[in-house]
Order: C-alpha cells, then structure tokens, then sequence
C-alpha cells in the first residue's frame, strides 16, 4: 500500500492506462476488460486490474492536472513495479484541421508548468517527450483500427481556465491541442527509466467552440480504448 493507492505488490499490471477522469476507467474496467479486480478506492481514485486478450492490464484514474497525475505516477513506479503507463485522456484541439474525437498521440508535450521548470537548473527547458517504442505502436494500432490520428506537440496546461495565455502562438508552433498532465508523465517515466505514452481524444476545440458533452468524456472515446489497449499487448 502506498499513500494514495490501496494496493498490494503484484495487484498492479506492469502496463496501466491512465485516464484523468477516475469513471473513465470504471469504464474501462466495466466495457474493455476480462476477470476484473478493483484494487484502489482512495480518494474515489479508481483503479482496476483485468486482462485484454489474455494479457494483464490495469487502468488508474490520476485526477487531473500535474501535481495529481505526478503522484498516481511516482507510487506506480516506485511502489508497484509499473514498467509502461500510458495516458488516455481528453484534450481541448486547436485549429480547424483538428476536429473532435481526433486522436491526437503526444509526440512531446510543451508546459507552463512550475514544476517541470523547477526540475532542472536555471536556464535549462527541458522538452517531455514520449517513448518512442510506445508511439509507435501505438500509431500502428490506430492506423490497424482506421481511426483518425495526428502524432505532435501539445500543451499542458497548469490552468484550465486561463484568460491570460496566448493560444495563438502555440497554434503558430504547431501545436496540435490542450490537457493537464502529459508533460509530467513524460518527464517523470524518464525520471525512473519506464515508458510512457499520452493518447487523447479531442472533446472540444478551442478555435472553433465545439464541444462533447460530460457523460460522453466519461463513457466514449473507444476508439482511443482500443487502440491502447492494442498497443498495451504488444508491449
Ligand atoms: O479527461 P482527462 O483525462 O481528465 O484530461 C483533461 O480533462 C481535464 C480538464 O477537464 C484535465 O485533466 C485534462 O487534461
Ligand atoms: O485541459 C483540457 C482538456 C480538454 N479541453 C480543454 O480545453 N482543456
């Protein structure tokens, strides 16, 4: 058992999907999984083990935002022998070129995060950026599945309401979309030398003011389920 998740050595599969949303992997666990055991409820921070075509497979819910994500992921690694985390989350895109229920795979995640900076020694920007082996499978399984997939940079976000952030020029760079968490995930799976990967599913647009309702950011994104999933056995 580690502070926030009530667990055992061995509950936990070495590979785990991390949903920000702790029902999204209640749904997980409920639609895509086999032989399922919950094996965390503190702080209503779901967690479940099950299996995906035979293989061993958790989900974890990290709440959202970068100081909550970085503790689900330090007492994975450090406290259950986590090996390859894999976030599935929800992302605001950027652009008319990105439209929603895109999945978009971070290739590197940008951040304003004071925790990323603080990190290293002054003058230092370091670039999170995801697992190549992990990307690339799990662009493979998105193209098996035919779903519709864009691999770049994106942003996390200390803030979600943020009237003072300039949108623009992240679009200018080429920057594909907005979440919470994904820089934080990158740097500490380096950190401690696992593989870590951040897929997300566009649930709204910030350039044009579509969005997804709530219940469907809890229970759809299948698509994105299933391509890590897939990506998860071939692990
Ligand atoms: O849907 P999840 O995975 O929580 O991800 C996104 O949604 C939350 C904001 O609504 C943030 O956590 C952001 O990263
Ligand atoms: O962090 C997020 C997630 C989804 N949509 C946004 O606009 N921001």
């Amino acid at each position: 058992m580690s502070t926030h998740i009530g667990a055992e050595m061995g509950d936990i599969a070495e590979t785990v999907l991390l949903p920000g949303d702790p029902l999204r992997a209640k749904y997980v666990a409920d639609n895509f999984l086999d032989d399922v055991v919950q094996y965390n409820s503190v702080r209503n921070a779901f967690g479940y083990t099950g299996t995906y075509k035979g293989h061993k497979v958790s989900v974890q819910g990290t709440g959202m935002g970068i100081p909550s994500i970085s503790i689900y992921t330090n007492e994975l690694i450090r406290f259950f022998g986590v090996k390859h985390l894999m976030r599935i989350g929800s992302i605001g895109g950027f652009g008319e070129s990105v439209k929603i229920r895109d999945i978009l795979i971070a290739e590197s995640a940008s951040t304003d995060s004071a925790i990323i900076q603080n990190t290293f020694k002054a003058g230092v920007i370091y670039a999170p950026t995801a697992d190549f082996d992990m990307l690339l499978k799990a662009y493979e399984s998105a193209k098996e599945a035919g779903v519709s997939v864009k691999v770049g940079n994106i942003f996390s976000a200390d803030r979600f309401y943020n009237d003072e952030i300039d949108y623009q020029q992240l679009i200018d760079y080429g920057v594909l979309g907005t979440e919470m968490e994904t820089a934080a995930l990158y740097m500490l799976a380096a950190k401690y030398g696992v593989q870590a990967l951040s897929i997300n599913t566009v649930s709204d647009n910030l350039t044009t003011g579509e969005a997804l309702s709530a219940e469907d950011r809890q229970n759809s994104f299948s698509e994105m389920m299933t391509v890590a999933l897939e990506t998860a056995i071939k692990l």
